[in-house]
């Protein structure tokens, strides 16, 4: 049996360039990985199978129409023959989040399978099924830390960055991608002049790393808070939790962020925040 993490996607900035032509909207986004997240393995076998477990598995829906099962599909209709088997998926990130789950579990099929079938991690048909299974999908491929541009299919060089000590919450509440990007109101064709992103150097130091951050933004998170208003009060609780260094929200939401300089100092405060907000999904992690 094989084995593979699927990590939560963060998405320290999110600029929206504007919409394209097909309707996707142009963006570039620092994203980074965290730690923990879902867990996939796979027997393999002839036969294509999925089973899912863990806490947030009703939250995924159903099994036929799971990322995992779809990015398998693309890869097979890509390779004659391809050895495919039986994937378990321990299904523990919150779903509909703003941090990739289902595209994080699709990209560990692709790695799995590329495993069970000697491809090379590079192999350009990993990648075509990433991009057909969803705009996500291709950077949590390799799962660092890296730019992503495009509708998600341009993918900058890796980044050595530093180990970022971070709380995340999420409020419980589902949060669908198209409708956030829809509240934009953008034309497809229609371009925004919003700041240039900052320049990320690989090798930053922390400090570096959080000045540059500062002057980026989330585009997204305007349309997403007043789609679930209570990100506003996710943001207003991170902000003022002690030792917080920046809080955002990642991708389209609900899921937000706040930076802290010690894990201890995020720790502290994800306990603080626990006892406020029992009802709420609130992890340590450290991002890069
Ligand atoms: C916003 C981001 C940021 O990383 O993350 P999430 O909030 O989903 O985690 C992504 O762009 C989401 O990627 P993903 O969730 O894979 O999106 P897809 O399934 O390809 O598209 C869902 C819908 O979102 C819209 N969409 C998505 C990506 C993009 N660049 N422009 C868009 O307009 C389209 O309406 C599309 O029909
Ligand atoms: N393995 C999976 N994990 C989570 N959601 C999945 C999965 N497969 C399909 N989905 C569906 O994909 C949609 C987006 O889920 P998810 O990837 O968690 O969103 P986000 O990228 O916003 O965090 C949900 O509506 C969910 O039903």
């Amino acid at each position: 049996m094989l084995s593979t993490r699927a990590p939560a996607k963060i998405n320290l900035t999110l600029h929206i360039l504007g919409r394209r032509a097909d309707g996707y909207h142009a963006l570039e986004s620092l994203v980074v990985f965290s730690g923990a997240g879902d867990t996939l393995s796979l027997t393999p076998g002839a036969a294509l199978s999925l089973d899912v477990t863990g806490p947030t598995a009703p939250a995924a829906g159903a099994s036929d129409d799971n990322l995992v099962l779809r990015a398998a599909r693309n890869l097979a209709g890509r390779i004659e023959g391809l050895r495919l088997g039986a994937f378990r998926l321990e299904k523990r990130l919150p779903v509909a989040a703003g941090i990739g789950g289902g595209s994080s579990d699709a990209a560990a099929a692709l790695r799995l399978l590329a495993h069970a079938n000697d491809l090379a991690a590079d192999d350009p048909r990993l990648y075509e099924a990433a991009r057909a299974t969803g705009s996500d999908v291709p950077v949590c491929l390799a799962g660092r830390a890296r730019i992503m541009r495009g509708a998600g299919e341009s993918l900058g060089p890796l980044l050595s960055l530093p180990l970022l000590p971070a709380v995340l919450i999420n409020p419980g509440v589902p949060v669908e991608t198209r409708p956030v990007f829809a509240r934009l109101g953008l034309q497809p064709g229609e371009s925004v002049s919003g700041g240039a992103h900052p320049e990320i150097p690989s090798g930053a130091d922390a400090p570096a790393l959080l000045a540059l951050l500062e002057k980026g933004r989330n585009d997204l998170e305007d349309p997403a808070c007043l789609q679930a208003p209570v990100i506003v009060d996710v943001l207003a609780v991170l902000r003022a939790a002690r030792g917080c260094r920046l809080a955002r929200m990642s991708g389209s939401g609900a899921t937000c962020f706040a930076l802290f300089t010690t894990p201890q100092t995020a720790a502290r405060a994800a306990r603080a925040i626990r006892r406020q907000h029992p009802e709420w999904w609130v992890k340590t992690a450290a991002l890069r």
